[in-house]
């Protein structure tokens, strides 16, 4: 709304849309943010896409299959003259299938525009909203297999404090985005047992090796680890109190426990169900993941945090290897290494 583009926000509940309506705050969200003026307030679907060059779904993971089956029902929405571009800002993988948000919103809203593409774009990357808001410096990544979709995003969002690179690697910055959760809850559980920057850097440095192993297994660029949706959101969400994710994993750390800790948040954290997702994942191709392993030990099978570090600790002894592809073409290592 900044970049003078007309913006309608949608939310499900009715009495939300009319309190922000009201108010021009979101209080249990952002406290410190008004509304611009030209920002429409809806809980009516319908009306929020009606003309939308663009739909930006901005929901937690759980939520994104049941919205866009609702949008797909809409009537008239598959008669519209233009194609909206579809974007989303949201990081996990859907339970039981395993997609990536894109893959979700392609599931769904693919077929309907017989002939057509829809392009999809996932805008990800560093980038708290808390911070946002206040027009703090932040740069984050328009992901697309459709580059052009992508710069049309770059182009809507950049503006003074906000800068919007592209990146065709949709695998790859989603997967991130989704999986850097994990790590932070990890962060979190560190922190709330008192351990010092050595371990965080540890933690920070190890899980960006098995996210990238997990993601050029699964056709993610691995490079593109070393970006803004790679280390820098790894980053930003492993060493910040405003991460909700970071929040849940302190207060496991100071021995409160996980299940308590989910259904005490007003927010969604995003990691506790990617790590269930990242689990399965990991043992059905066989990539070895033993930080999310361990995450999963403490969030899904009750296990002592202590044991858990410990165990960690005393695994076998192990080479330090990067850049993988690089190092299987010149025969460095098997593939099956790293
Ligand atoms: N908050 C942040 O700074 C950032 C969040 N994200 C990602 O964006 C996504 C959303 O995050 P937040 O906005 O922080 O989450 P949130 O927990 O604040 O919820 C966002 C909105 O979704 C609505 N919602 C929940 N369940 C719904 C449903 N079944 N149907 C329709 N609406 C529903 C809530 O009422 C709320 O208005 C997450 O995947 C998160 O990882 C990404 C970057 C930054
Ligand atoms: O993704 C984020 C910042 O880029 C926000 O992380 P949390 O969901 O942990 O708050």
């Amino acid at each position: 709304a900044e970049n003078e583009h007309n913006v309608t926000l949608w939310t499900h509940k009715t009495s939300h849309a009319q309190n922000m309506q009201t108010s021009r705050q979101n209080p249990d969200y952002l406290k410190q943010l008004v509304f611009p003026d030209s920002i429409k307030i809806t809980s009516d679907l319908g009306e929020a896409v009606r003309d939308a060059d663009v739909i930006a779904f901005v929901l937690p993971t759980r939520a994104i299959r049941q919205v866009a089956t609702e949008l797909a029902g809409l009537n008239g929405f598959t008669s519209r003259n233009h194609l909206p571009i579809i974007m989303h800002a949201s990081k996990g993988l859907e339970q039981g299938s395993h997609y990536r948000i894109s893959e979700v919103l392609l599931d769904v809203l693919g077929d309907i525009f017989p002939d057509k593409e829809l392009p999809i774009v996932a805008l990800s990357g560093p980038s708290h909203a808390e911070e946002v808001v206040n027009h703090d410096i932040t740069a984050i990544t328009a992901a697309s297999s459709n580059l052009q979709a992508a710069q049309t995003i770059q182009d809507i969002f950049t503006n003074h404090y906000f800068r919007v690179y592209t990146n065709k690697d949709i695998v790859g910055v989603e997967l991130g985005g989704a999986l850097k959760n994990i790590i932070a809850l990890g962060a979190g559980i560190l922190a709330g047992l008192s351990y010092g920057d050595n371990a965080k850097a540890a933690l920070i440095t190890r899980g960006l090796a098995e996210i990238t192993r997990l993601g050029r297994r699964m056709g993610a660029d691995p490079m593109t680890y070393l970006g803004l949706s790679g280390v820098g959101d790894l980053v930003v969400t492993a060493t910040s109190p405003h991460s909700r994710n970071w929040q849940a994993g302190y207060q496991i750390g100071q021995g409160k426990s996980p299940q308590a800790v989910e259904a005490d948040m007003n927010m969604v954290v995003e990691g506790m169900a990617t790590t269930l997702a990242c689990y399965e994942i990991a043992q059905e191709l066989e990539v070895d993941m033993p930080i999310t392993r361990a995450i999963y030990q403490v969030i899904a099978q009750g296990q002592a945090v202590d044991q858990v570090i410990n165990d960690l600790m005393q695994r076998d002894k192990k080479g330090e290897i990067y850049f993988a592809q690089s190092q299987i073409d010149q025969g460095f290592i098997h593939d099956k290494e790293y």
